[in-house]
């Protein structure tokens, strides 16, 4: 079976860093994990990239050539890998057992506005790819709960986009470890809770639209990260364990 994990999130949110913690569990744990990088403006990478969408097209080159800023280019640069599809497919080859991880550039245009990600999983999968959305949230991002309801909502705008089996994963677990208990109700937290401490932030003409959106997350039962401290073997082996369940069910 061919396996693909798309690794999404915001710019800085550790997604290149999950990508080299998985291939470094991949090599102790005997699985093979190959890194492709999608993003046209990526710099450097701290481990061996197997397929690299800048030798198809870079953002630099979009930048220089068209005279586009990095947002356009971005988009730019991926309708373009878009209309070239078939560069990455034989770049991915047809092994049978082949495990991508797959390293996508933070824009939420490409999620959002563009049909582009959309495009790119419908042919992972027609080449016989089971694909699975991992969506990256900085835990530094979101100790409060407007932020922690503005990271769900991006999570949901993937998911929404994508329709593939999605896991949320907080990243940068290391550097709250003296605030786990405060961390540990974003969790798997109580939608009610965090609605009522939303509102105990909020000017009162927002409590409808708050439980608005607590219910919305509620309906697709898109609370709850699975935290992952890349310096801990259990906790990348949790969070790949819950993959590798959301890959085989769905
Ligand atoms: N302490 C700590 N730092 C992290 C962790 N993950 C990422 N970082 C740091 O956060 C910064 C951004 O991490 P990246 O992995 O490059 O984030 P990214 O999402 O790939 O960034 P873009 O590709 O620019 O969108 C780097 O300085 C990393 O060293 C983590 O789990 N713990």
């Amino acid at each position: 079976m061919r396996h693909v994990q798309l690794v999404m999130g915001p710019a800085g949110c550790g997604k290149s860093t999950y990508c080299h913690t998985m291939y470094e569990h991949g090599l102790a744990s005997k699985r093979s994990f190959q890194i492709v990088n999608l993003d046209p403006a990526a710099e450097h990478f701290k481990y061996p990239v197997t397929v690299d969408v800048r030798e198809l097209i870079s953002l630099d080159d979009v930048m220089e050539e068209l005279d586009y800023g990095p947002n356009g280019g971005l988009v730019y640069a991926f309708e373009y890998l878009d209309e070239n599809l078939e560069w990455l497919r034989e770049q991915l080859g047809d092994s049978d057992d082949d495990y991508f991880i797959m390293d996508c550039p933070g824009q939420i245009e490409l999620y959002s506005h563009v049909p582009v990600m959309k495009n790119l999983v419908q042919a992972l999968q027609r080449w016989g790819f089971m694909v699975c959305g991992v969506y990256v949230i900085d835990s530094q991002f979101i100790a409060d709960p407007g932020k922690f309801i503005s990271g769900c909502l991006a999570c949901l705008s993937a998911m929404v986009q994508l329709e593939i089996p999605h896991v949320n994963v907080l990243t940068k677990m290391d550097l709250v470890r003296k605030k786990r208990s405060f961390m540990e109700k974003f969790y798997q937290p109580d939608i009610d809770e965090l609605i009522a401490d939303l509102n105990a932030d909020s000017n009162p003409a927002m409590y409808k639209l708050n439980q608005a959106m607590g219910s919305l997350l509620d309906d697709y039962s898109l609370v709850g990260f699975l935290p992952l401290n890349i310096y801990d073997p259990d906790s990348v082996i949790f969070v790949l364990s819950h993959i590798d369940n959301a890959i085989q069910y769905g």
